[in-house]
């Protein structure tokens, strides 16, 4: 009963009396002799003729979709033998890598999958979306800043810039004209030269952290936190907050919804967008009740210090900051788009640069008390060079390169974003002779590329040694760990102002306290871990320290330079 191919074609047309196609090779039965070749009895009744011939165009019929299938699939799995992915684990069918890839540690386990495969970049797949990790400085050099063109784009999180609120961040639109307006906006009021504007409120909140170090050194988690958002909440919008101010709340409560997002890993919509159309009520939508919950928060963090500033500005009661000379730009009077960057470029700065902040902070403190001989060592140089009388200012910074070199191994040592932000393939690529998809997922490692033994030697140890030549002075040879600030035109353009920050409250949390072990109840000292949070932005796990003033005098120093602020 089984048809031949070559006749199938033909065989289907003439029974559904179709003239027979062109150039067929066979001759097209005609309805008389498929009578005859299937047996059908040719004095049987019509009706049962007529069953025979319906069941025979069924069989045709199948046998047609299963050719239709079986050579589809046949020319996905010859493409795929043609086109070499990177390597990666091999997966299961149909689901691929889904549970190859780590939503835990995804930093040091790509990185061992680079060792395994012996692989710059290595590469894993599910349903259909690839992801491809750039584990080498310079396989991120050729790829992001060689090839800008394809990798500037970034990952279209559904549940990102859809359905919770986070489209307005800019850190995350697609590249473009958009990106770059917003960009050269950004980047007129941080390239280093507009930078010094800022100084006296970033001091200001440095100054702030020491005294509040000094009242509740227990609490010098959330005093650090205060003092991050505060300086940015001034810088942008000139809000002077003090602790527990509203405003200082709400941006924060909406912070912690992009903190959820990234430690949830892939959210299953992005694997699923279809998904964003399900009814909330229904069981198992809870994403998107999430994600609503997410995008008042978020409208508010962008809408409502924005509003304030601008009513403050017509009342002439509003203090330069970044918003009035974004405002002022345009003649206070923007276009409805305009005024839209205007609030995207305010909102993102506050977005990217509190919690980053505050996370390397964390990090700091936690290598201070673990690495006590660390600290003796810098704390010689600022005694040496900023002396007791005074706490440091920006313009000491080129005498005080051990604090330098402290912080760049802080920030080599482990990262808020250990695999930065996700770039996108905008179009189909090849590297080292493998294949990269358009539209990939594109991850650069920046904690393998700064734990690369060959670039910094023994890159477990702490040691902000390796940045600092035999004399004491900085050295050009071991490389800024440029790569935590992100890859290519991507790359964070609030980097300078950043440094400017840490370098101010390093130095002054050094000047005045030495960071210790806390102790508890029994006199015992608390042990303190070199542990850190497991996902997309990360932080050292919770640990216990005290703050102790160095010497007599500082104390005195700390509340002098506060009545001055
Ligand atoms: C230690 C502090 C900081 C770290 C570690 C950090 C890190 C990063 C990283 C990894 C990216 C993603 C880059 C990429 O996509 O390849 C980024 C983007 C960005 N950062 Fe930062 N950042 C810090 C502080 C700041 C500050 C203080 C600001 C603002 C004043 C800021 C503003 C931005 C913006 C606007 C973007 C998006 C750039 C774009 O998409 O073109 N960051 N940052």
């Amino acid at each position: 009963m089984f048809l031949s191919t070559s006749n199938l074609c033909g065989t289907i047309m003439a029974l559904a009396g179709l003239p027979p196609p062109p150039g067929a090779i066979h001759p097209v039965p005609s309805t008389r002799s498929l009578v005859h070749r299937l047996n059908i009895c040719p004095s049987a009744s019509a009706a049962s003729q007529a069953q025979t011939l319906t069941k025979y165009l069924a069989m045709a019929i199948l046998e047609t979709l299963a050719l239709i299938v079986a050579t589809f699939f046949a020319i996905q799995f010859f493409k795929q033998q043609r086109r070499r992915y990177p390597p990666g684990p091999k997966g299961l069918p149909v689901v691929g890598n889904m549970f190859d890839v780590p939503l835990e540690n995804g930093w040091r386990i790509f990185r061992d999958w680079s060792r395994e495969y012996g692989s710059d970049i290595v590469h894993a797949e599910t349903l259909g979306m690839h992801i491809v990790v750039v584990n080498s400085a310079k396989a991120a050099k050729d790829l992001f800043d060689g090839r800008p063109h394809i990798y500037s784009d970034k990952d279209r999180s559904t549940m990102v810039l859809e359905l919770s609120g986070w489209r307005r961040a800019w850190a995350s639109i697609p590249y473009g004209d958009s990106w770059r307006e917003h960009r050269r906006i950004f980047n007129r009021h941080f390239r280093t030269s507009a930078l010094t504007r800022y100084h006296p409120r970033q001091a200001k909140a440095a100054h702030r952290l020491l005294q509040l170090l000094l009242d509740a050194p227990q609490d010098f988690a959330s005093h650090i936190r205060y003092a991050s958002g505060s300086a940015i909440l001034d810088v942008v919008y000139a809000f002077d907050a003090l602790p527990g101010d509203p405003r200082l709340d709400l941006v924060e409560r909406a912070m912690e919804t992009l903190a959820e997002i990234l430690h949830a890993g892939v959210f299953l919509l992005d694997v699923f967008p279809i998904l964003k159309h399900v009814p909330a009520w229904l069981p198992g939508a809870q994403f998107k009740r999430k994600a609503a919950g997410y995008k008042k928060l978020v409208d508010a963090m962008f809408e409502v210090p924005y509003a304030q500033l601008k009513a403050d500005m017509q009342e002439g009661k509003a203090q330069p900051c970044l918003t009035t000379s974004l405002l002022f730009d345009c003649d206070s009077d923007p276009t409805p788009e305009r005024d839209e960057i205007l609030m995207n470029i305010a909102g993102t700065a506050y977005a990217a640069g509190s919690d980053t902040s505050v996370s390397t902070l964390g990090i700091f403190v936690l290598a201070m008390v673990l690495y006590p001989e660390v600290q003796s060592f810098v704390q010689e140089e600022i005694d040496r060079v900023v002396g007791r009388d005074r706490l440091p200012e920006i313009s000491d910074r080129g005498a005080l390169p051990r604090v330098t070199a402290l912080i760049q191994e802080v920030l080599r040592w482990h990262q808020p974003l250990p695999l930065g932000l996700p770039h996108r393939a905008m179009v189909d690529d090849e590297y080292n002779g493998y294949h990269i998809p358009a539209g990939s997922v594109v991850l650069g490692n920046a904690w393998a590329i700064l734990h690369d033994g060959a670039t910094y030697p023994d890159p477990t140890a702490f040691n902000p040694n390796r940045f600092l030549a035999a004399d004491g002075a900085l050295r050009s040879d071991v490389p800024f760990p440029t790569e935590v600030f992100g890859f290519g035109r991507r790359i964070c353009p609030g980097r300078h102002f950043a440094m400017d920050t840490l370098f101010l409250t390093v130095a002054s949390i050094l000047a005045v306290f030495r960071i210790e072990h806390a102790v508890d109840d029994g006199g015992r000292e608390v042990e303190v871990q070199e542990a850190f949070t497991p996902h997309g932005l990360s932080q050292a796990e919770p640990f216990k320290a005290h703050f102790a003033p160095r010497y007599a005098g500082a104390e005195d120093l700390v509340r002098a330079t506060a009545v001055m602020d």
